[in-house]
């Protein structure tokens, strides 16, 4: 308890937004467990981020209570099906659940949209010209309806009735009516149509913008992201954004100009039954504004509940190897399907909610209309309304019920776009930290590629509460192959992370041939300076020649040819009924880890990168498959400046450096020889290798 505390106290002393690197180190290397650091520590910055959105934080719990009359129906349902999966994996999707409810909607900026719009300004404005014509003669129409059945009735009234009507003298009034019919089809047509070349243009230039963006941003924002959550942006919020925006302009605009206009067309009619209608106005807003409150909230929870069924399904699929090895395929897909009905259930609930409220609005319109029949009648007794005036009130009566009962869908589905589009901008404003086209390119003829970690102090941004290096100093001679080794999780990996510039040490420097890297551009140091071979080859689903000139697009075949000989690669690749044609699967299925290994390496020497690392690989591999690996390495390294992590000792006694990284630091460095004798970490290290060997 008095340990907790203690921990407690030397936590909360940590300033927000900084890192001491060396209370964190103390408190790691007496023995403090990182995970409890990283626990407090956003907690405190939660805590103080909290309190300053106090206001925020009000309005939402607020508004999910709002919803609190449909959750209502929502519980017995979803507890039958809890019952019946309590022996899943549920707590996954616990899980995956608190992160969703807890993501708070991201606002949407007026000049992110204006900047979207800008380049289609001029669709924009002849579908607002065509869609408000349209609502214009949409409130027209009817009371041109209203003259014709005058005309017939006057024409009745002067024949008497039993005589055939002159069609001569209704014709200019018939004319009328379908010369405006005409127009209004030619009107639709246009404002549909410039707003799918606008929607379309719109959401195509939304999804480039947002994918260029997340290709740049730093690999922090990757540690904290699931992919399946990118793709959904890219796909699902820009296609939600580009529907909305579509029926927002047009049915929202023209439902707006209907309902406005038949409102003055009503009011021109009969003052008197206008004032009587209007009367119904104010239940039919704030009915409307309460189940539109509660409908929002039970949407929002169906719409998290839906992504937590798709990242069940992501996990799943990504990993299908480990969850296939474990036999995991039924509790997998018991806990998708108790998902997924989870999800339906929602949805139906909601469906129901919106049925109730349409069925209710209609019943209570249609009252309305029968109201303005019943009115319209005593006038029409009284002489104080015409028969075709009640006709005309009644057709406007209710094009303004069928714009209202629209307009309540509209504003719905434009929520709903409004917040898909404010998350594809969340992602697409993000600015990377680090710029990759800034900074120096060094000429060819003057660079000498030696590597030094000069008083590194780093964590990861995501993981602010555990300290990876404490002034680590570390030199990678030019030409020299140095190897990393030691325990598990002491950052070797890091390191060669921080020398592709993934991630910037906290403060410290890195330098490549006597630049700090943060100096150089960082396009030319990963496409022409460092090369990588890592231990899980990642293959792209396309052959293997495209494959290999991954990274290098301008080389030739021959030359592909040439660095998969170096590679090894030459020999597998040609046996194969379609060569350097054959398409690979995603994760290069139906390769050997010897061969993808292999064309890994054969596209890195594509590259002729002069530093070379290498993250050996841990997966076993049979003795000829590793001698040909090991073949191709030798040739990869020679002549460069080599960092290769080392997992297994007895591949690096060549080295001419072997450093022990250990507590953030390096604990020992030397050769083979130099270090056995020392009888020090690395001497411990082999024997504790040889004996598990
Ligand atoms: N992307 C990341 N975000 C947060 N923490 C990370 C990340 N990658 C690694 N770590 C943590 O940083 C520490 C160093 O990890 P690193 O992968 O560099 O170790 P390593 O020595 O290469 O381990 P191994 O030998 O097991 O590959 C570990 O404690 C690890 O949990």
């Amino acid at each position: 308890m008095l340990h907790s505390f203690s921990l407690f106290r030397q936590v909360s002393s940590l300033h927000k937004g900084s890192t001491n690197f060396r209370l964190l180190s103390n408190l790691q290397k007496n023995g403090f467990n990182s995970s409890a650091i990283d626990k407090l520590i956003p907690f405190r910055q939660k805590l103080s981020t909290w309190l300053k959105q106090d206001s925020s934080k009000a309005k939402l719990l607020s508004f999910r209570l709002s919803g609190l009359g449909l959750s209502l129906l929502a519980v017995p349902t979803l507890r039958r099906i809890e019952c019946k999966s309590a022996n899943t994996l549920n707590r996954r999707a616990e899980h995956i659940k608190r992160e969703k409810l807890a993501e708070v909607e991201p606002g949407l900026a007026l000049s992110d949209l204006w900047a979207l719009m800008k380049p289609y300004l001029g669709w924009f404005l002849l579908a607002v010209v065509s869609a408000v014509a349209t609502a214009m003669l949409n409130v027209e129409i009817p009371l041109r309806l209203g003259e014709l059945i005058n005309s017939i009735a006057g024409i009745i009234r002067e024949q008497g009735a039993g005589h055939a009507i002159d069609i001569g003298v209704i014709q200019p009034a018939a004319t009328r009516l379908v010369s405006l019919y005409v127009i209004q089809a030619a009107l639709t047509f246009c404002y549909i149509t410039f707003l799918s070349i606008m929607g379309e243009r719109m959401a195509a230039d939304l999804r480039v913008k947002l994918f260029d963006r997340l290709l740049h941003l730093d690999m922090a924002f990757y540690d904290a992201q699931k992919t399946g959550e990118l793709s959904s942006r890219l796909s699902l919020d820009v296609h939600e954004f580009k529907s909305s925006f579509k029926l927002t302009v047009s049915q929202g605009l023209k439902t707006l100009v209907q309902v406005a206009g038949c409102f003055v067309s009503l009011i021109r009619l009969s003052p008197k039954m206008t004032g009587l209608t209007m009367a119904a106005v104010p239940i039919v807003i704030l009915v409307g504004s309460i189940c539109g409150a509660l409908l929002r909230s039970l949407s929002r929870r169906a719409q998290a509940q839906q992504a937590i069924a798709s990242s069940v399904a992501d996990e799943a699929f990504g990993n299908i190897r480990t969850v296939r090895s474990f036999a995991m395929e039924q509790q997998e897909s018991t806990l998708f399907k108790q998902e997924v009905i989870r999800g339906a259930a929602m949805q139906e609930q909601l469906g129901m909610g919106i049925g109730v409220f349409q069925a209710g609005t209609n019943l209570f319109l249609n009252g309305v209309v029968l109201g303005v029949l019943y009115g319209g009648s005593q006038l029409l007794s009284t002489g104080d309304m015409s028969p075709g005036g009640l006709m005309s009130f009644l057709v406007t009566a209710q094009t303004i019920q069928k714009s209202l009962s629209q307009l309540s869908i509209v504003m719905g589905t434009s929520l709903k776009g409004w917040t898909a589009a404010a998350r594809v901008f969340q992602f697409a404003n993000l600015v990377p930290g680090i710029q990759n086209s800034e900074g120096i390119c060094i000429p060819h003829h003057s660079f000498v590629p030696d590597i030094h970690f000069e008083n590194v102090n780093f964590v990861y941004p995501t993981r602010p509460g555990h300290v990876v290096f404490h002034e680590l100093n570390l030199t990678i001679p030019a030409g020299k192959v140095v190897a990393l080794c030691g325990p598990s999780g002491e950052g070797k990996s890091t390191i060669t992370s921080l020398l592709e510039r993934f991630y910037e040490p906290h403060s410290g420097r890195v330098t490549l041939g006597g630049k700090d890297l943060r100096e150089l551009n960082t396009e030319w140091l990963r496409s022409k300076v460092i090369g990588l071979i890592s231990q899980e080859p990642v293959l792209f689903h396309t052959s293997i020649l495209e494959n290999i000139r991954y990274g290098r697009p301008e080389a030739t075949d021959e030359e592909v040819r040439e660095a998969a000989r170096l590679a090894n690669a030459d020999e597998f690749v040609s046996n194969f009924p379609h060569g350097y044609q054959t398409i690979v699967g995603e994760r290069g299925t139906q390769l050997s880890g010897g061969q993808k290994q292999r064309v890994a390496i054969a596209r890195a020497l594509l590259k002729s990168p002069p530093v070379l690392i290498l993250d050996e690989a841990t997966s076993a591999l049979d003795v000829e498959s590793e001698r040909l690996v090991r073949d191709a390495l030798d040739r990869a390294i020679s002549g460069r400046t080599v960092l290769v992590i080392a997992h297994r000792l007895s591949t690096i006694q060549n080295a001419d450096i072997i450093c022990v990284i250990k507590n953030g630091g390096v604990a020992e460095q030397g050769n083979h020889r130099e270090l056995m004798r020392r009888k020090g970490l690395y001497y411990a290290l082999v024997q504790a290798q040889s004996t598990n060997d």
